[in-house]
């Protein structure tokens, strides 16, 4: 196992080069350095083992775990095993849990599984396509209850050309145009306003995007469009535009409830870096989730390189506290193994009291009081919490 830099302590990262581009990421490059923190671009050609010690792993891989092909398999697999052999390295975020909402049907399924339904939240009725077999299509969707109009979304939610390639059907005779494997969503009329709730550890931000208007069953065909013409903060898209009738009502998020929506999904996905999808039901005020996203652009969070900090230094004191709270409960049972060996076979039996590999690990840390101090450099700048 690597030695982690106690004094300087690295913060390893991967992202693509527009993604970097994107959020000025040489700008975080410089309040890593403000509080002690070292940045360094993981090279994924090379094996990670040599290009540690780190402390934190902070990666956006979802163009690979989206690919099918070796050569990406093989590089993630490569990826979880350094993670796998390095417990002592904060992972933002874990692998498993990316994967999960790389997949619009599992991560609908957590939503609809989850106990917002006791607060009224709901992901809007879905089901999987995976044929295409048009009468079967209609089957599924009957029972399922999905109705007119609906959504078909790629099921890969992230990390592809396409899957931000949507259609909106109005009819049966439409059902064609779904594109297999895919989930078809009903559509839920909220007057073209979108709330994006960016996710950083224990804060949040809520935005207000555009989105699609107010739809209703017709004869009318299908409107294909990509979701990034629609919902970004400079879209515009005709799509967008209200009816006159529609234009009085403003929806309106409901504070206490997003504050649970948080918790709750922070909970269930075991991540830290993530942004949810919310629109509010016409007529109800029901809110729906139609969408979580894994590291999404934070484009309109205040200060999110601070809070990214702040959330890094938060997760590094807890990692330290569970793995010497693990060494504490290893050494008991260890003591006590000791006496048992030495009660039964009342010689040296050769245990290895002295430095066993919970002992070396434990050194390995980062020191508690080196972090401490670290915690106190940023400025804290809190959103909103959890
Ligand atoms: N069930 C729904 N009811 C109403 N409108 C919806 C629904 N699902 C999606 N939309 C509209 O379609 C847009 C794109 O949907 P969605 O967020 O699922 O796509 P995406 O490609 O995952 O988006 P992102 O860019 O956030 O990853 C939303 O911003 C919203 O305007
Ligand atoms: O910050 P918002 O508006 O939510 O948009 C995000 C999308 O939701 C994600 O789907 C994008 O990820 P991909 O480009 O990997 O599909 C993600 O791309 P990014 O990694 O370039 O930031 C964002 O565009």
């Amino acid at each position: 196992m690597s030695k982690i830099n106690e004094n300087n302590p690295v913060i390893g990262y991967w992202m693509s080069e527009r993604k970097r581009q994107k959020l000025n990421w040489s700008e975080f490059g410089k309040v890593c350095r403000y509080s002690g923190f070292e940045l360094v671009k993981i090279d994924l050609e090379r094996p990670l083992e040599g290009q540690g010690p780190f402390s934190v792993i902070l990666h956006k891989l979802t163009e690979f775990i989206a690919r099918n092909d070796q050569q990406a398999i093989s590089l993630i697999k490569s990826v979880e095993n350094y993670i796998n052999s390095h417990p002592e390295i904060v992972v933002i975020d874990p692998i498993e849990s990316v994967k999960i909402l790389l997949d619009r049907y599992r991560s609908y399924g957590i939503i609809a599984r989850s106990r917002l339904n006791d607060i009224d939240v709901f992901t809007p009725i879905y089901v999987e396509l995976t044929s295409n077999n048009i009468a079967e299509n209609i089957k599924k969707l009957q029972t399922y209850g999905v109705s007119f109009p609906f959504i078909c979304k790629p099921y890969v939610a992230q990390g592809t050309n396409d899957c931000h390639k949507m259609a909106l059907i109005f009819n049966e005779k439409s059902i064609v145009d779904c594109k297999p494997p895919c989930v078809a969503q009903s559509f839920v009329n909220h007057n073209a306003l979108l709330f994006k709730v960016f996710v950083v550890g224990d804060e949040y931000q809520v935005v207000e995007r555009p989105s699609l208007k107010n739809f209703y069953p017709s004869d009318r065909s299908t409107i294909f469009f990509d979701s990034h013409n629609v919902s970004k903060s400079d879209s515009s898209s005709q799509l967008s535009i209200l009816d006159p009738e529609d234009q009085a009502y403003v929806p309106r998020i409901d504070d206490k409830k997003l504050k649970t929506i948080v918790s709750v999904l922070r909970e269930e996905l075991n991540l830290t870096l993530f942004g949810i999808d919310i629109v509010v039901e016409n007529e109800t005020g029901r809110h729906a989730i139609i969408d979580i996203n894994v590291y999404p652009g934070y484009d309109g969070f205040p200060n999110f390189f601070n809070s990214l900090m702040n959330c890094i230094k938060k997760k590094l004191m807890e990692k330290h506290k569970n793995l010497t709270a693990e060494n504490r409960i290893n050494k008991t049972f260890l003591n006590c193994s000791v006496k048992v060996e030495t009660k039964l076979e009342q010689d040296d039996s050769g245990f290895d009291t002295c430095d066993s590999s919970d002992e070396r690990k434990h050194r390995q840390l980062i020191s508690s009081t080196s972090i401490n101090s670290k915690m106190n450099t940023v400025s804290k700048k809190i959103v909103n919490r959890t």
